[in-house]
């Protein structure tokens, strides 16, 4: 059975690239990966494809995948590609992490953990569950995520202390639950839709300290737009939330089936 595969999307990653997928398959077996590799004009999808000749002479080319696109077509629709590649392949759990060593790869295994024996459908790294957890963002940087927070908590409703964390665990029933929907964000805010759509449907939330650190290699891809996006995009996602019933999967009313007897028996 495919345990949990962990997705990383990159745009322009070659400093980092071949280290963090060394690191991954360093930890216990059950870890696959997948790149979603965004045309980087930097070649992070060509040693990707150099590491993948390299791991199959040595017999574990099944646990290293590479899927391609076109161009620079934002985190979101990376991660929603890669989570609908992860269910048609049968995974059990799939992860989200940064491809930057801003999350530690070693909290994997808790994340994991915290779903898969802790009996949650989504466990969170969260940098603000014990105070605060970041290393190396610039002042300014360390505000504008905290109170995007605390924006998000008050519009929403939701409690979650770390909506925008982007290093997280899903079961397979609440991917295959959110993806009915269209997710309407393809930058950054789609961390936070994830989690409202997570909530809404009722699923277990679990929110599991870590520590975030600034990358030291390449640079982020944070703009002014992926933070607009979020601003006016909460607003909008709660709002349309008014219109919506969320059922999880499971729970939906079962279809009437009319034979002679139940036809008598409405009668
Ligand atoms: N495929 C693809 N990957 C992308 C894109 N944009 C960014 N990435 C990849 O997504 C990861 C995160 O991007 P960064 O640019 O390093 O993010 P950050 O500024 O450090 O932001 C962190 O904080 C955000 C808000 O709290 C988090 O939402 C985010 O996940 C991340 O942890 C990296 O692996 C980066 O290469 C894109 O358009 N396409």
């Amino acid at each position: 059975m495919k345990e949990c595969l962990v997705v990383i999307p990159t745009y322009n990653e070659i400093e980092n690239i071949e280290a963090i997928i060394r690191k991954v398959l360093s930890l216990p077996a059950l870890f696959d990966i997948l790149i979603v590799d965004d045309g980087s004009p930097d070649g992070t999808a060509r040693r990707v494809k150099e590491l993948q000749q390299e791991f199959a002479a040595d017999g574990f080319a099944h646990r290293l995948h590479l899927m391609e696109r076109s161009g620079k077509l934002g985190l979101g629709t990376a991660y929603i590609a890669g989570f609908r590649w992860a269910l048609g392949e049968g995974y059990q759990y799939v992860c989200e992490m940064d491809a930057d060593f801003s999350h530690n790869p070693d909290d994997l295994v808790r994340l994991y953990d915290a779903c898969a024996r802790g009996g949650n459908d989504v466990a969170i790294g969260s940098r603000y569950i014990t105070g605060v957890n970041v290393v190396n963002w610039p002042i300014g940087r360390v505000l504008m995520s905290y109170f995007a927070g605390v924006y998000v908590r008050f519009i929403t409703g939701m409690s979650v202390m770390d909506p925008t964390a982007g290093f997280i665990c899903y079961s397979k029933t609440v991917l295959t639950a959110i993806l009915q929907n269209n997710i309407r964000f393809v930058g950054y805010a789609f961390q936070i839709e994830m989690k409202f759509l997570s909530w809404k449907y009722g699923f277990r939330m679990t929110e599991v300290p870590i520590i975030f650190t600034d990358r030291t290699k390449g640079i982020s891809k944070m703009s002014t737009g992926i933070f607009k996006e979020a601003v006016f995009g909460v607003l909008q996602m709660k709002i349309g939330s008014f219109f919506r019933h969320y059922i999880p999967p499971g729970k939906e009313p079962k279809p009437v089936v009319v034979t002679p007897e139940t036809t008598e028996a409405l009668s």
